[in-house]
């Protein structure tokens, strides 16, 4: 696994930075108090609370695993503080097929109120953009809390995330039973083996990340156990036949006294469908609620197949979660596996020069595609052309498109087609879109279920 802590300072964000009075330094994992004030600074750029001791444990075990920077004005008051924060890491990202591609992973985008707008976002996002490069990854990934920020460095959405609210009272089960069994279990019990039932959930699911040490804990209630909101969190386990845990759910109920109350879940891993049914069904067959309210959950959701009244599911908090960017098309076209066969030219433009260029996507019938520059055919490609494993490229089907559009039907969570009705993208030669919404197209909707 590549070292976060290897990549050296970008010297463009050093000299701009710089220029603007500024010091722009990466910390040192054994640097307590420089990540302890790199997590203050960040925590008060998302406008939250100053972190108690043991979340502050937690926040400085996670920033030890990433590549943490920050830029410091020494002329300020608290100059020790950072007035603008980031972090990144390499992370695998779920792809259709079943593989991970290598993706670098950016967080904690924070600039003090006192020193926004003058361009210090800017270089520390090229600068996490050349950094991923560095890392070998293929694409740059983030979570977005406002979504007009981060188009202009091609960042795009790729995969939505909805909360889905049940009505208990109309919750009637009519889905298959599952064979295994639900029990509730204890966090502590649960979290020894939490992170390889999260691992399997995760490279089911186009657009889920690997989760790192110290995210569970915090969802499970464990970063800080004695909190009323900690003890408040239940876990319940789904157990197959064979007695091997597929799944869990964490969940609170929050109530008034007297009064029915409603199921407020935010970690739902299911490694297998019958543990995914399993788990929904348990969550929306409580007695004494009037709600269910699940998180982060995909906006293509089995569970109104699965109730007599599907309309007791609603949707809410609809939109954008997961926004990729492209780095190396070669890499990120070639680790998906495809809806069909088929060969597609993509002349990909971006104002920042990481994906730039025209690329040949030529999927062979098992839905595994070679990618290359266009300028290039590959010896290996033309022996397989002979040999007839692949159609050889007919006077071409094409798309011309943004490295932001690219990012945005990667997955398959958007329709090529979609994008060219936007004018975003242009058909180069007739039925050319149909072919790229056979390609991409995924047979799991792409869903991230969390933050980063
Ligand atoms: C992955 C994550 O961590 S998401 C978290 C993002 N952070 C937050 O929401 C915390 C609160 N917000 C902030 O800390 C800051 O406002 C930031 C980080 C969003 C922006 O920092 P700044 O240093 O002010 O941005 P900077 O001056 O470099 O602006 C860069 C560009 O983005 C634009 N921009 C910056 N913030 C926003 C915004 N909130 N909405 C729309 N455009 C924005 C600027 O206009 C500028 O455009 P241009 O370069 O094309 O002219």
């Amino acid at each position: 696994m590549f070292d976060p802590h290897s990549i050296p300072a970008d010297p463009t964000a050093v000299n701009v930075l710089a220029g603007r009075g500024f010091e722009y330094r990466q910390i040192d994992p054994a640097d307590e108090a420089g990540l302890q004030a790199w997590v203050q600074a960040e925590t008060r750029g998302f406008h939250h609370a100053r972190p108690e001791a043991p979340e502050m444990r937690r926040a400085l075990q996670v920033a030890r695993q990433r590549n943490v920077r920050g830029v410091y004005d020494l002329s300020a008051h608290d100059a020790h503080l950072p007035v603008a924060t980031i972090d990144g890491w390499p992370s695998g990202l779920s792809v259709p097929g079943g593989r991970s591609v290598d993706a670098w992973a950016v967080s904690g985008v924070t600039v003090s109120p006192t020193h926004r707008r003058r361009g210090i976002a800017r270089a520390l996002l090229e600068a996490q953009l050349r950094y991923a490069k560095e890392a070998g990854a293929a694409l740059a990934m983030l979570t977005a809390t406002e979504a007009t920020i981060y188009g202009r460095f091609g960042f795009s959405p790729a995969a939505s995330a909805a909360t889905v609210h049940v009505d208990r009272r109309r919750a009637h089960w009519i889905g298959p039973e599952s064979p295994g069994r639900v029990q509730f279990v204890e966090p502590a019990d649960l979290i020894g083996k939490a992170p390889a039932i999260a691992r399997r959930a995760v490279a089911r699911t186009p657009g889920e990340i690997d989760r790192w040490p110290g995210m569970l804990e915090r969802h499970l209630g464990l970063v800080d156990p004695s909190t009323r909101e900690s003890r408040a969190v239940r876990v319940a386990r789904y157990d197959d036949v064979a007695g091997q845990t597929q799944g869990f759910v964490a969940f609170r109920v929050v109530r008034q006294p007297d009064e029915p109350g409603a199921v407020e879940c935010d970690l739902f891993v299911a490694a297998s469908d019958d543990a995914e049914r399993a788990l929904w069904r348990f969550l929306v067959e409580q007695d004494f609620v009037t709600e269910i309210r699940v998180r982060l959950r995909s906006v293509d959701e089995p569970l109104p197949w699965l109730l007599e009244d599907p309309r007791a599911v609603s949707l809410h908090e609809v939109g954008d979660h997961l926004w990729l960017r492209i780095i190396d098309p070669v890499a990120a076209l070639s680790a998906r596996e495809y809806g069909a066969s088929g060969t597609l030219t993509l002349e990909v433009g971006d104002p920042l020069r990481h994906a730039a260029g025209t690329f040949v996507l030529d999927v062979a019938g098992d839905g595994r595609a070679e990618v290359r520059p266009a300028e290039e055919t590959t010896d290996a490609a033309a022996g397989q052309f002979r040999s007839g494993r692949r159609s050889r490229p007919q006077a071409a089907h094409g798309l011309r498109l943004d490295a932001r559009e690219l990012a945005s039907i990667y997955l398959g969570g958007t329709r090529a087609s979609v994008l060219a009705r936007a004018g975003r993208i242009t058909e180069l030669a007739p039925g050319s879109l149909a072919l790229a919404d056979r390609l991409f197209h995924a047979p799991r909707t792409p869903h991230l279920s969390i933050w980063f």
